[in-house]
């Protein structure tokens, strides 16, 4: 088998280029091209990885033929089109912790430096003046700083802030009472926040909740003389309005690691504010922190790669490189479930019930359901996969439901997969033969057992003296050899299903003939 492709569009620590052939991948460090020359380089490639220059839209992941994973090295993906990607079936990683400190000693660095306007004495010192009475700073020893977002950077934010003697004063919808406590912050909303902090650090992502969420109007109500801080991302701040609200002192002061447009334009309005300050995004940019991210991304990326193990995916369920091996048995018999209930389904299927019983109750059951799934929608798509198939089904307006049931039944392990159709519930089940090979049991309540693969042809018939003679000599004037016969009836005389494996695809006009045939209720054919 050959190794998976990786390619490194951004600047990255080294370690990641070397994890990644230690790991068993082959790898390009191509950093800088023009997103045109990326689109024709980018097909040739299994894994993406970035940090925030490269932006991957929706044309690149058009060009992106063989792309299974892209990683971010680095926590905000807004440079990556996520529903896109999962449309697509790539997996989006990113790597939640390995920069928070760095990112949050950046925010506590901007705020020491708005408080002592240490960039504008340094330059005015450097240029030959002693401008000594021009610079009176403000102690933060005592005042409040506002936290916008209290997640992983939010919350260092604060550890340290506590640490100088900072009242801390957080607004966070997702923070609850006792994590505020734990923090030793208090939980206060918005306006509150701006009405009471000397400064404030944002820490949330950019959404459609959080951008312009220091907003004209909110930056004019705020504490006069407030002083903010955005280590974040762009466009969680109205920029026009900072600029105007700084020269008028209503903010004291301001310092941006990111912007709306990054870079910025040379002649950003905000460059020739008063009190402002900023760095080129560099929230990230320390040795640990490259180097963290560098190797965590690349270990991520290949342990997907190489063994199917799913880390810090912001768009699938995770899957450790330990389940991995024992999950895969299971994926395989559940795309094969979920293929059978496709093929044999009529009209739309509305809902769907994945039931695990015995062994398979105790596994992870998010990338079983995530198979069924894919074994489902590729009757009706042939680019899905596990990634892409949750969203298809959700976009269906599918009902997907998970049972667990602990005990085991007659086999020790069972996947069964139940659709509501117009003539009520209807199941398939499986198991895995030595805990590895996928085998059908039951067809619609009927005891089979049988191995998916291949060329089949699905008949169902009334139980009658003869009827496996005439299938037989239909298939062999027609010059189809059958590899397996599998059989099973509800009663004797009642329903039978034969479900053959066969050595090539099985025509329209062999289908009309086993049609015709005495007894015969339904003809398939199927693969898989
Ligand atoms: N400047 C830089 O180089 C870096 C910037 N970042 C940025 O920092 C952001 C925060 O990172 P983490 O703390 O690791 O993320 P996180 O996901 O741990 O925390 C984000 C917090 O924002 C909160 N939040 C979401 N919507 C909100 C809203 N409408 N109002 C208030 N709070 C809201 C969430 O509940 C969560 O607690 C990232 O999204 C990324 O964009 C991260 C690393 C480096
Ligand atoms: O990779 C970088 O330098 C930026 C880091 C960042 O913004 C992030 O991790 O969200």
């Amino acid at each position: 088998m050959s190794k998976p492709k990786v390619l490194i569009s951004d600047k990255m620590d080294p370690n990641a280029a070397r994890i990644f052939e230690e790991r068993g991948c082959d790898v390009d460090v191509i950093t800088g091209e023009t997103p045109e020359e990326l689109a024709t380089r980018i097909g040739e490639y299994d894994g993406l990885a970035i940090r925030s220059s490269t932006k991957v839209t929706p044309a690149i992941l058009d060009a992106a033929t063989n792309l299974k994973v892209i990683g971010r090295a680095g926590i905000g993906v807004d440079n990556v089109d996520i529903p896109y990607a999962s449309s697509k079936g790539v997996v989006v990683m990113n790597t939640p912790f390995g920069n928070s400190i760095t990112t949050a000693e950046h925010a506590i660095a901007m705020i020491m430096a708005l408080a002592r306007q240490i960039p504008e004495a340094n330059a005015r010192t450097q240029a030959g003046e002693w401008p000594k009475s021009a610079f009176m700073g403000v102690e933060v020893t005592g005042k409040t700083l506002g936290l916008i977002g209290a997640g992983n950077i939010g919350s260092i934010v604060a550890s340290r802030a506590l640490g100088l003697k900072m009242k801390v004063v957080a607004y966070d919808p997702f923070l609850t009472e006792e994590r505020a406590i734990e923090l030793g912050v208090e939980k206060v909303d918005l306006d509150t926040l701006l009405s009471r902090a000397d400064f404030v650090s944002l820490h949330t992502p950019l959404t459609d909740q959080t951008r312009n969420i220091l907003s004209r109007e909110r930056l004019e109500n705020a504490k006069p003389g407030i002083r903010i801080v955005n280590c974040a991302r762009g466009g969680l701040i109205d920029e026009a309005a900072l600029k105007d609200l700084l020269e008028s002192g209503q903010v004291a002061a301001a310092a941006l690691d990111v912007f709306e447009q990054e870079p910025p334009a040379s002649d950003h309005p905000l460059f020739s504010a008063p009190n402002f300050i900023c760095t080129p995004h560099l929230g990230a940019s320390t040795t640990e922190a490259q180097v963290n991210v560098a190797l965590q991304v690349a270990e991520q990326m290949a342990d997907y790669l190489v063994n199917g193990g799913v880390t810090n995916a912001l768009n699938m369920p995770s899957l450790s490189a330990e389940e991995a091996p024992k999950l895969k048995p299971y994926m395989g018999l559940a795309e094969k479930l979920g293929s059978l209930v496709g093929q044999l389904a009529h009209g739309n299927l509305e809902k769907i019930s994945i039931e695990r019983e015995g062994h398979a109750a105790e596994l992870n059951g998010k990338p079983i359901t995530g198979a069924v799934l894919a074994g489902l929608m590729k009757c009706y798509s042939d680019t899905v996969n596990m990634v892409n198939a949750p969203y298809l089904a959700k976009e269906r307006g599918m009902e997907v439901r998970e049972v667990r049931n602990s005990h085991e039944g007659v086999y020790h392990t069972l996947v069964r997969v139940t659709v509501d159709t117009s003539q009520g519930p209807r199941s398939v089940a499986g198991t895995l033969f030595g805990n590895s090979a996928p085998r059908l049991v039951e067809i619609f309540g009927i005891g089979i057992e049988a191995d998916l693969d291949g060329h089949m042809l699905y008949i169902v018939n009334e139980d009658a003296p003869g009827f496996i003679g005439r299938i037989g000599s239909l298939l062999g004037e027609n010059g189809i050899n059958i590899g397996n016969f599998n059989l099973g009836r509800r009663d004797a005389g009642g329903e039978a299903i034969l479900l053959l494996s066969v050595d090539q695809p099985i025509s329209a006009d062999v289908i009309k003939q086993a049609c015709a045939l005495e007894g015969v209720k339904v003809v398939k054919a199927l693969e898989f």
